[in-house]
């Protein structure tokens, strides 16, 4: 039995363009932080303009919250989410070393894209974002075509297909609810140090040579570490750089 932690809202909708399209619509009249689940989503998107496509049993759902924050704070909370994912995962499977974090927001199932982050924050003003919303998406019992994603990206995965096991959207819901909920006092209550360092404990390719791209350039080098803004750090022919945002090649 699980329980649902207090003080975050929950609602379920049948139908739903975008779980994140859906929260920035209610972030207005939002009473405190709120999980909305889409059990089917029409328009479904992923990061960089990609769309994210979601069939049915599959899970799909986000966070919208109202945290008098940054927008540079409010990023941290890709790494918040990716830890709550991981618990969430090994909790409904029990196998801790299947599951990987990728750099900055994908969960890794046996080198596999099991699940994806979708940040996005609105209206700044006063020094603070007005709303973030944490869209999560998780490939529960179906993985897109691997002829579908972008070449050499990291081949997608679903949790049945990789460990046999059968969660459905709501139960999953109600894991990463409470998963998230521990995250999240960590984070409002010693900052982002202790989650950066479990981030780096579950962190896929530590140490290792990657490739970060981003649209206008390509930097290779060996994954050193997060830094405490959340950038990566690699370690190449150059020197040290520090990267705020990228996709990762392995
Ligand atoms: O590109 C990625 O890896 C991120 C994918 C995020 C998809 C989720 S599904 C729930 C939420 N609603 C959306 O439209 N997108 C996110």
């Amino acid at each position: 039995m699980i329980t649902w932690p207090q003080g975050y809202g929950r609602r379920v909708l049948a139908e739903v363009d975008s779980t994140n399209a859906e929260a920035a619509r209610i972030a207005p009249e939002l009473a405190g932080p709120e999980w909305i689940l889409g059990l089917r989503q029409t328009s479904g998107r992923g990061r960089r303009g990609r769309p994210w496509a979601d069939p049915t049993g599959n899970f799909a759902a986000t966070l919208i919250m109202r945290p008098a924050e940054t927008p540079d704070q409010v990023a941290l909370r890709s790494f918040v989410a990716s830890l709550a994912l991981h618990e969430a995962f090994v909790n409904a499977t029990g196998r801790s070393e299947a599951f990987a974090l990728k750099w900055p927001n994908d969960v890794l199932l046996y080198g596999g894209k099991v699940a994806g982050i979708l940040l996005e924050s609105a209206g700044f003003s006063g020094g603070s974002v007005s709303h973030i919303a944490i869209g999560i998406g998780v490939n529960l019992i179906h993985a897109p075509d691997a002829a579908n994603v972008e070449q050499g990206a990291t081949r997608p995965v679903s949790l049945l297909s990789e460990t046999g096991a059968e969660v459905d959207p709501e139960t999953f819901l109600d894991l990463l609810a409470a998963a998230y909920a521990h995250w999240e006092t960590l984070f409002t209550t010693y900052g982002f140090e202790p989650i950066r360092t479990a981030w780096l404990a579950r962190a896929a390719r530590l140490g290792e040579v990657i490739t970060a791209r981003t649209t206008r350039d390509e930097t290779t080098g060996t994954f050193e570490t997060v830094d405490s803004q959340g950038n990566l750090v690699l370690n190449t022919a150059k020197g040290r750089v520090a990267i705020p945002a990228a996709d990762i090649f392995f």
